[in-house]
């Protein structure tokens, strides 16, 4: 095989996260921006590197790193593991992984891909040996900004790896982009989860879960239940561009966990609560408009609740509060999605904004959205002439386009507003 190729999405959390690193229940969905690796057996015999090596390069950023194969052996040792049984880097391996990143010298405004660099070696030469090769990434996923960046990385490095090492094998007599059966999805989880354990320090795994699997799960402990919403959700995802570091959000809510063992206790377990009682509601039968607004509601309510939580775990941001004061103008809920400290918030964009631009106006829909959003119309009166005028109140509204004004007002603070799908698919691979 010439090349192998792999691609695995990003993720949102929806509820749960940090709490889910203490055991709560959490809820994610794959979102359609994924990273992409790709891997060639051979790379170019530089003259300082007789025997071959090793080469990463990260195309967003521009960057090539590159390790002879001689020099990994005689640093990390002969013996590496069988890719079948993935394994923990040890504290002495991290420290040799350290070293010859170390040498690489990363641009300073760049340090932080340290981490990622150090997974790519352990990854790489745990599953496919001294070997050389050429790998190279690239991703849609905004870097560390709570969209599982990470893990998706971690994910299409440990696939496309496996599957140069033959430790997964895939018919490919169909061609084009294919899944994986779910024994091997397994084996790519959990060698991804190694990768993100020496990113992130303690991931609770849902990250590597949901871009691995797709769709959207309920998660705790490490018990994963795919769930499908009974109607579309919609999210608009919006990037602060405030940088940070989910390893040290997640030692931060541990230290505080440690100083303050009940009151956070209560916390974890009111976020168990919201996640159970959000996949409930996602999954829910609505058999009308009406059950539409009361479920989107509901779950407006408990992002509030959740991002209330996250505010007493110390991961939220000033311009993570920016965002959620701002769609509040538009009595539209927000929360914070991944570790916080900045990133990623997302905000709950209501069924109801789709049917009046869709056009589709059912009197019942219209009737229970008065209450909602504050018309001077009266409820009640159900001529057709008010309904035609309630009708055109809500296409007015929308018309100069709600979702516009709150993303151009968004973007005027300097955020960038990011559509994406929710729910879809996982890892898949291709071969060429
Ligand atoms: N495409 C990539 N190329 C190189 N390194 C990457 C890539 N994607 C992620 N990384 C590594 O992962 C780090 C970001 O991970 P981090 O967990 O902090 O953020 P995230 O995964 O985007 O957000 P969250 O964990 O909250 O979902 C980067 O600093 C880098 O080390
Ligand atoms: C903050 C956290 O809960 C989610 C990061 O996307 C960490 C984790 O679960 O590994
Ligand atoms: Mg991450």
């Amino acid at each position: 095989m010439a090349e192998v190729r792999t691609r695995s999405p990003g993720k949102i959390i929806i509820s749960g996260e940090h709490a889910v690193v203490h055991g709560s229940t959490a809820v994610a969905a794959a979102v359609d921006l994924h990273t992409h690796v790709s891997i060639r057996p051979d790379s170019p015999r530089l003259p300082d590197h007789a025997d071959g090596s090793v080469c990463l390069e990260l195309k967003d950023m521009n960057l090539v790193f590159s390790w002879a194969l001689s020099q990994l052996r005689t640093s990390l040792g002969d013996s590496f593991t069988v890719s079948s049984s993935p394994v923990s880097c040890t504290d002495e391996r991290m420290k040799l992984i350290a070293a010859l990143v170390e040498e690489q010298s990363i641009p300073e405004a760049k340090m932080s891909l340290a981490s990622g660099i150090s997974a790519f070696l352990h990854l790489y030469t745990s599953i496919h040996g001294y070997k050389p090769g050429k790998v190279v990434v690239f991703s849609d996923l905004p870097l560390g900004s709570g969209m599982g960046s990470s893990a998706s990385y971690c994910v299409s490095l440990s696939a496309a790896l496996l599957a140069l090492s033959n430790a997964i094998m895939i018919d490919n007599s169909q061609g084009g982009w294919l899944k994986l059966c779910n024994d091997d999805l397994e084996l790519v989880n959990k060698w991804a989860f190694e990768g993100e354990k020496i990113i992130h320090g303690k991931p609770s795994g849902i990250d590597n879960t949901v871009s691995t699997f797709g769709s959207m799960i309920q998660f705790k402990l490490g018990e994963v239940t795919r769930i499908k919403s009974s109607s579309p959700l919609r999210m608009l995802i919006t990037n602060t561009k405030v940088g940070r570091n989910t390893k040290a959000l997640v030692a931060g809510v541990s230290e505080r966990t440690s100083r303050h063992q009940d009151a956070m206790a209560s916390v974890f377990s009111a976020v168990d609560s919201i996640s159970k009682e959000l996949s409930a509601i996602i999954q829910s039968a609505v058999p009308d408009d009406i059950s539409i607004t009361e479920r989107e509601e509901k779950i407006k309510e408990l992002m509030e609740m959740n991002q209330g939580l996250l505010q007493c775990m110390g991961v939220s941001h000033a311009s993570i509060e920016t965002v959620i004061r701002t769609t509040l103008k538009y009595k539209l809920a927000s929360k914070l999605t991944g570790a916080g400290g900045g990133g990623c918030v997302l905000t709950l964009l209501p069924t109801f904004y789709y049917m009046i631009v869709l056009g589709q106006s059912s009197k019942s829909f219209l009737y229970k959205n008065f209450d909602c959003y504050n018309t001077n119309l009266h409820k009640g009166d159900d001529d057709a002439k008010n309904l035609v005028q309630v009708f055109e109140y809500f296409h007015k509204a929308l018309s100069s386009s709600v979702l516009d004004k709150v993303i151009a007002e968004l973007e005027s603070c300097g955020f960038q507003c990011l559509r994406a799908e929710v729910g879809g698919e996982g890892l898949e691979i291709c071969f060429s």
